[in-house]
């Protein structure tokens, strides 16, 4: 495993009363595949925004790529999100949407139009390439979003679960896509128990607002551990 690209020390982010995390501390090495999972409301999703510099931590510090300061250009670059928002753009098809996204992270033309039909192909959407996607359905979209996410081959993938609406073919597609490319660092947040487990190197188990299990997908007692608190009302909690 290489060198830590991402360390979260004592995040908490309070919604008003409500602390949706609660004192996070995390240390991320170069091409870990790790898994984030829980009952709902346990706070995986802000995380996952907080990790995208889409949130301010209320307290604490998150460092990634060796700087506290996310919105520099040159960290953007190096991320992809996918996450419940496609941000695609219905009147472009999905090949403009690709090459637009690819644009904006700088790529030079002649790759980005090879990386545009491999991903396309990849996907499955290659016989709807040039339709605009307001006339694609939900599953469709969503391979196109996660093809948007990795079209400038992103050092860190955030994933808000990405198998939303996918069929099992879509599935397969994505999973392929996911475990080519081992020095991507991955971080999934899911509620596919056989999915976090098959895929990822490492689980976080989150229960109101804390990483309550930090362990190796291989670690005989983490199935144990994540349905226990997944079965459980564990993410519900008020002020
Ligand atoms: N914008 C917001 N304003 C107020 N409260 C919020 C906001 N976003 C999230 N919360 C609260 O923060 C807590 C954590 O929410 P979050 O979406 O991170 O959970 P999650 O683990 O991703 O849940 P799920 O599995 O349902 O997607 C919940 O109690 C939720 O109601």
């Amino acid at each position: 495993m290489g060198e830590t690209i991402l360390v979260a020390e004592d995040i908490f982010q309070d919604y008003g009363c409500l602390h949706a995390l609660n004192g996070i501390n995390l240390r991320v090495k170069e091409g870990e595949f790790i898994a984030i999972i829980g009952p709902n409301g346990a706070g995986k999703s802000t995380l996952l925004k907080m990790f995208a510099s889409l949130l301010s931590p209320t307290k604490g510090t998150l460092q990634i790529f060796g700087t506290k300061d996310h919105d520099r250009e040159d960290v953007r670059d190096r991320m992809g999100m996918l996450s419940h928002e496609t941000f695609l753009y219905d009147n472009l098809t999905a090949r403009e949407n690709l090459l637009f996204f690819g644009k904006l992270y700088g790529m030079e033309p002649v790759a980005l139009a090879q990386r545009c039909d491999y991903l396309i192909r990849k996907i499955g959407l290659w016989k709807r390439a040039e339709d605009p996607v307001k006339n694609f359905s939900r599953g469709m979209k969503q391979r196109l979003s996660f093809a948007r996410a990795i079209i400038h081959d992103p050092s860190l993938l955030l994933l808000d679960e990405p198998y939303t609406g996918l069929d099992m073919n879509a599935a397969l597609l994505m999973e392929n896509l996911l475990l080519e490319k081992s020095v991507m660092t991955k971080i999934m947040v899911t509620h596919d128990m056989d999915k976090a487990f098959h895929m990822c190197s490492r689980l976080l188990i989150m229960e109101a607002g804390n990483i309550v299990h930090d362990v190796g997908g291989n670690d005989p007692n983490a199935r144990k551990f994540a349905e226990a608190i997944c079965f459980s009302d564990g993410g519900q909690f008020k002020c």
